[in-house]
């Protein structure tokens, strides 16, 4: 190592990485093929793609979880040596404790938090998932989203500089969503790297960097304005997001209708705010 490399700072960094297995009909199937892939600490990193084009895989490599047949280099960089945690779509999945409070217990204890700091830490992270009042609620008696929430309170406990969702908000409500979203963007804000796995396009916004990925390669990358409209000067060609077989959110999808017909000059939208404009200006030129 160089006498000035500083590891906190050093991107974690994915160069050729494949993972190879054998399918039921005996032949080898690739679910990563010679993935490059940098992750600047702090960055949220969005993954996208249909079924099966490899984004848990790819989430699982990134966190440091052992993945059978990978090969290539990975470096983890500002992540460390220790595996990231990783928030998956079912709480069922990955909850060992009996209470949201022993389950940020727990994982406050397996990361080797010293003993003083674990009942400040909990309740501290028991108050900023909003899971207070419910620390000491046995699982039966609290919703799928509650739990969810023991998940991410989990992750978010042991300040790891990286924390992986993959697909954490997808069997939620919209309430829930929003709320598991929104406590993910907060430890964005406090300096976490976040990698954001989602096939909900409407969950992205514009200044995020997003990847695509197809039969197990990364097709996309760059911003989600790019992504989702492509080369806003040649509205006419396929979008980034639609050569990935993505369906763009009902939205941008009509802006982006109206902008091939001729009838939107402006802005293509991508938050709500921006949507809001567009159907403001297009009200009033009656478009
Ligand atoms: N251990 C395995 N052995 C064989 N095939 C596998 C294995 N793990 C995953 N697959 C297959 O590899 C492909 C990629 O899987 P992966 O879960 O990474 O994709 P994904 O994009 O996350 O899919 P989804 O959106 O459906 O969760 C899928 O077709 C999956 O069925």
């Amino acid at each position: 190592m160089a006498a000035n490399a500083d590891p906190v700072r050093d991107p974690l960094l994915l160069d050729g990485v494949s993972v190879a297995v054998t399918n039921e009909a005996g032949d080898l199937a690739a679910l990563l093929d010679n993935v490059d892939l940098s992750l600047n600490p702090g960055e949220w990193l969005n993954v996208v793609g249909v079924n099966g084009s490899g984004k848990t895989t790819l989430a699982r490599i990134l966190a440091g979880l052992y993945v059978e047949g990978s090969a290539g280099s990975l470096s983890r960089g500002f992540a460390g040596e220790s595996a990231s945690p990783i928030v998956l779509q079912r709480p069922e999945a990955q909850l060992f404790g009996e209470t949201p409070r022993e389950e940020v217990l727990f994982a406050l204890e397996w990361r080797q938090v010293p003993s003083h700091e674990i009942a400040g830490r909990t309740e501290e992270t028991l108050r900023m998932t909003g899971l207070l009042e419910l620390a000491d609620v046995r699982w039966e008696g609290l919703s799928g989203g509650q739990r969810q929430l023991a998940a991410v309170a989990a992750a978010a406990a042991c300040s790891a500089p990286l924390i992986v969702f993959d697909e954490a908000a997808s069997m939620l409500d919209e309430t829930n969503r929003a709320v598991v979203l929104g406590l993910a963007r907060e430890l964005h804000q406090q300096g976490t790297a976040i990698v954001w796995v989602t096939q909900r396009l409407d969950e992205l916004m514009p200044g995020d960097r997003v990847i695509a990925m197809a039969d197990g390669r990364v097709i996309y990358d760059g911003l989600v304005r790019a992504f989702f409209y492509g080369d806003e000067e040649n509205p006419d060609g396929l979008t980034p997001c639609e050569s990935c077989g993505l369906r763009l959110p009902y939205m941008s999808a009509l802006a982006l209708q109206w902008k091939r017909a001729g009838r939107w000059s402006g802005l293509l939208p991508v938050t709500q705010q921006e949507w809001r404009e567009v159907w403001g200006n297009a009200e009033r030129s009656h478009v």
